[in-house]
């Protein structure tokens, strides 16, 4: 039986802010102001609780100016705008992040199209969004960004590959496969009424399972050698009683015999998504200031 190479996605992401962090101080050295990223929340959250937290402690850490907005659970969707509102205004702030889920009570895509563009650090207002389909610059989404650093990392060009893209969420799985298919790989999005899934899986050379469900995607989807992404971050009930245990949309023991690469859940994609963060951070940064900005990796 084979075993995957598994991916270290903490260990790339640590090179990602290396990266980041050096580039900072180059600019700061000649004379650039220093990165400032917002983060709001809004209620109690506890997973949101950790992500903003950590967001926070990584920026600080690569010489980002982190801007915390703490806000309570009964929040009016008219003083998040609000708030939005001043954070676009101010010039210390390069970039904006408001924590998703948000409360019922606010229209998360009303805030979402309220962030400047400019400092649209999260990739989701539709200016950027548009500027991804049509090849534009733009400010990418972070967990989509980190998946396709991972897989040139892996394959180097995506050229010619057959992706496949398991979910359809705004966040997720529309920019991952708007980003394969900028990289020249041949993208199917599959979906919940897509037929014969595990067929449509195993044409793929890359699977990006992003879809919520745990370990979805069985070790006879894949097709032997294939890259695995895996975005999901599922909470279920562990062996031992009253205790829980993450695991990914991918049923990662069955997979692990059968792909060529694989990123676990947790310590692939998750940690990803915020060392990309910091780097879209710098990116708005350079844009805003007209400074030049290098990818990092
Ligand atoms: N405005 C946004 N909201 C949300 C985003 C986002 O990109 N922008 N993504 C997710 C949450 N998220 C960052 O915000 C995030 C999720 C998971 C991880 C992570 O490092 N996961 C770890 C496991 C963590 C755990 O133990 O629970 C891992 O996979 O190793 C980082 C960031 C939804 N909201
Ligand atoms: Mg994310």
């Amino acid at each position: 039986m084979s075993q995957a190479k598994i991916i270290d996605g903490n260990a790339v992401a640590a090179d990602v802010r290396a990266a980041v962090a050096s580039q900072i101080t180059i600019l700061r050295a000649g004379g650039a102001p220093l990165p400032g990223l917002a983060v709001v929340l809004v209620g109690a959250d506890p997973a949101s609780q950790v992500y903003v937290r950590n967001k926070n402690k990584r920026a600080a850490e690569v010489g980002i100016n982190s801007f915390e907005h703490y806000l309570p659970a009964e929040t009016s969707e008219a003083e998040l705008l609000g708030l939005v509102e001043r954070l676009n205004l101010d010039p210390q702030v390069h970039g904006i992040l408001v924590q998703l889920p948000l409360p019922a009570q606010i229209d998360a895509q009303k805030i979402l199209e309220a962030i400047h563009p400019a400092k649209d650090v999260d990739g989701f207002h539709p200016f950027n969004v548009g500027r991804l389909v049509t090849g534009g610059p733009a400010l990418v989404p972070c967990t989509p960004l980190g998946c396709l650093l991972l897989a040139k990392r892996e394959l180097g060009s995506l050229s010619g590959k057959r992706a496949i893209v398991l979910g359809r969420s705004n966040i997720v799985g529309k920019p991952m496969a708007q980003l394969l298919l900028r990289e020249s790989a041949t993208v199917t999005i599959a979906h919940s009424r897509t037929h014969d899934l595990p067929e449509e899986c195993r044409r793929a050379d890359i699977v990006v399972a992003a879809v919520g469900r745990p370990e979805m995607v069985k070790g006879d989807w894949i097709k032997p050698g294939a890259l695995v992404l895996d975005v999901g971050i599922n909470r279920i009930p562990a062996a031992e009683p009253g205790k829980t245990r993450l695991v990914g949309d991918v049923a990662f023991a069955e997979a692990v015999t059968v792909a060529g690469a694989i990123t676990p859940v947790p310590g692939g994609i998750g940690p990803m998504t915020i060392a990309i963060l910091l780097r879209n951070v710098l990116e708005a940064c350079c844009r805003l200031h007209d400074l030049p900005f290098a990818e990092v990796l």
